[in-house]
């Protein structure tokens, strides 16, 4: 289905390439401050995807559409990946993140209807009742063959117990089972509110009548269940998997269907999907549905909203509610925390300006109340700030901590409640081959960001426009000479702030001026006497 055809002018191009609900992106349709330009064209091969993605600005998907590194790397213009719904598995996300491409997902929306179908699909298991639907559709009417089980009083093994998972439990106990739940996060006393008991997957392997899983599919729950699982299980376990295919292990699931060990399964999600051609749906005692769980016009219309409204938040404030390849900021902390993320990106961008060297080394520390936030984005800033000189627009805050790294400099952050003063100081300090910088800087109530340290010289100066930082020896005349110099030069200087460090020491003036300087003007000041260093920074 083709609504729009791709633009190549200026509006933002959002691409939905898979079925999403007409009522759930809404909010793009109804969007005026921005010039959304929605295409909708499903059902595409990667090919077919590669070919259009080069204009578009923001990709919107649910789990078929695969975005692979091929794709993200057609797409030149590409923003922002939309995932309607909670496993970004069928994403690249190293690719996008590589890329600076910020990917969000909705995760709370379709939890409901993912819990809702867990347990359709384990009293079905329970009762046949796909298997005896079918013999009656075919006109057999056969009660012997579907004699089921009861839920009430039996064991359900919940492993993975996050928002799903603990869905599930609740609506478990209203069919009066013993819920055994295992997670890495979960803790006793979380249990015990919850009315469940924590267990190991080994302890849920032993105990459990009925086994669900809800996990994402890591390198760490991949074959969670697998041929050793199902030997320490119970004779006659059913199992259910409406997460994700591969966290069971199939080839082993199989087996333990066909030995009698396992009394029959119900899924909703394979490896290999479309799963058409499984042999586990060759076996009677599989019911399986085409990994339906989010299927609902409630959760279809919710994870949709939820991605349009992350887009049109991005596009009009920068931040995201739910980012899947940057740290999330809770919203009550983002308003405190956003001020720091000029603050230290200006730092950053003044640091690249005071070295040509390679920066090997970047310590970031935090001191004062600024010290009680997830630092992360901040630092993730500072580090764009400092790479932006030879990055240009390609880093952002989702890449800057990834291209750093991969460039082979070392990150350290630093927390202290002490802000000598401050109420918060963020200090970047860089280390080259030969040399080492630092600047410092906070915000003052009311009166937005300053700089108040460079390398270890107190100053007071507004992080913004252009910059002249020079070095010089503490004699008389300096000062006078470097503003005359300008003056001839036509530069107007707007501020002047001077440190030294003792007495005919040396000493540095940050001088914030009115026009760009040439290399030129640079040249031309540098060259008075006792003036040993000027640099132009632009913030
Ligand atoms: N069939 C469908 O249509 C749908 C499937 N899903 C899938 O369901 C799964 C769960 O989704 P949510 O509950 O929303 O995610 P969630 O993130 O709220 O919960 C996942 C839980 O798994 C736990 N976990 C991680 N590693 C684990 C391990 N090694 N062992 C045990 N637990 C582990 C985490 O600590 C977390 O609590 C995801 O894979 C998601 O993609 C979600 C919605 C619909
Ligand atoms: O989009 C869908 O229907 C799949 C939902 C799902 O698997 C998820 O949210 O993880």
């Amino acid at each position: 289905m083709v609504t729009k055809p791709l633009t190549k002018t200026n509006v933002i191009n959002v691409f939905i390439a898979d079925p999403l609900s007409e009522d759930g992106i809404f909010p793009l349709r109804q969007e005026t401050d921005l010039n959304l330009n929605v295409i909708i064209e499903t059902g595409l091969t990667q090919e077919q995807l590669i070919s259009k993605i080069e204009d578009v600005d923001v990709l919107l998907v649910r789990s078929q559409t695969k975005v692979t590194r091929e794709v993200i790397q057609a797409a030149k213009n590409l923003k922002l990946i939309g995932r309607a719904g909670v496993g970004v598995d069928n994403i690249d996300l190293t690719a996008a993140t590589e890329h600076g491409i910020i990917v969000v997902n909705a995760p709370d929306g379709n939890t409901n209807s993912a819990a809702e179908h867990t347990i359709a699909m384990m009293t079905s298991l329970a009762r046949h009742i796909p298997q005896a639907y079918n013999a009656l559709k075919n006109g057999i009417w056969d009660r012997k063959s579907y004699v089921g089980v009861e839920l009430k009083g039996k064991t359900l093994g919940v492993i993975g117990f996050g928002r799903i998972g603990v869905e599930v439990a609740y609506r478990a106990k209203g069919q009066r089972m013993e819920i055994l739940a295992y997670d890495p996060f979960l803790t006793e006393e979380r249990a015990e509110k919850l009315g469940v008991k924590k267990a190991t997957v080994e302890e849920i392997c032993v105990a459990a009548d009925f086994i669900t899983v809800h996990t994402p599919l890591l390198p760490d729950t991949k074959n969670l269940l697998n041929k050793e699982k199902f030997a320490m299980m119970k004779d006659g376990v059913r199992i259910i998997n409406c997460a994700r295919g591969g966290i069971i292990n199939e080839d082993d699931l199989y087996d333990a269907i066909v030995s009698g060990k396992v009394a029959g399964a119900a899924l909703d999600v394979f490896i290999e999907e479309p799963a058409t051609d499984n042999k586990l749906l060759t076996l009677p005692q599989v019911i399986a549905t085409p990994h339906l769980g989010a299927s609902t016009v409630e959760a279809q219309e919710s994870v949709a909203v939820d991605v349009s409204n992350d887009i049109i938040k991005f596009f009009k404030t920068g931040t995201v509610t739910n980012p899947v390849n940057m740290p999330s900021i809770p919203k009550e902390l983002l308003a405190q925390v956003e001020p720091f993320f000029e603050l230290a990106e200006k730092l950053g961008a003044f640091l690249s300006q005071v070295t040509t060297e390679a920066i090997k080394e970047v310590n970031i520390s935090y001191a004062g109340e600024v010290a009680n936030y997830d630092v992360r984005p901040l630092t993730s800033n500072g580090l764009k700030g400092l790479l932006k000189k030879n990055h240009g627009d390609h880093v952002n805050d989702v890449n800057a901590r990834y291209l750093s790294e991969r460039v082979g400099i070392k990150i350290n952050e630093h927390k202290t409640t002490t802000a000598k003063g401050f109420t918060n100081l963020i200090t970047v300090e860089i280390k080259t081959k030969n040399e080492v910088h630092s600047v410092a800087g906070t915000l003052l109530n009311g009166l937005g960001a300053r700089i108040v340290k460079v390398e270890n010289y107190v100053v007071d100066v507004v992080p913004n426009g252009h910059l002249l930082y020079v070095k010089n020896t503490d004699k008389p005349g300096a000062i006078g000479r470097v503003a005359t110099k300008l003056a001839e030069k036509d530069i107007n200087i707007a501020t002047m702030q001077v440190g030294r460090d003792q007495i005919g020491g040396t000493a540095i003036m940050m001088l914030t001026i009115d026009n760009e300087v040439t290399e030129e003007d640079l040249l031309y000041v540098a060259q008075l006497e006792n003036i040993d260093e000027v640099k132009a920074i632009t913030l």
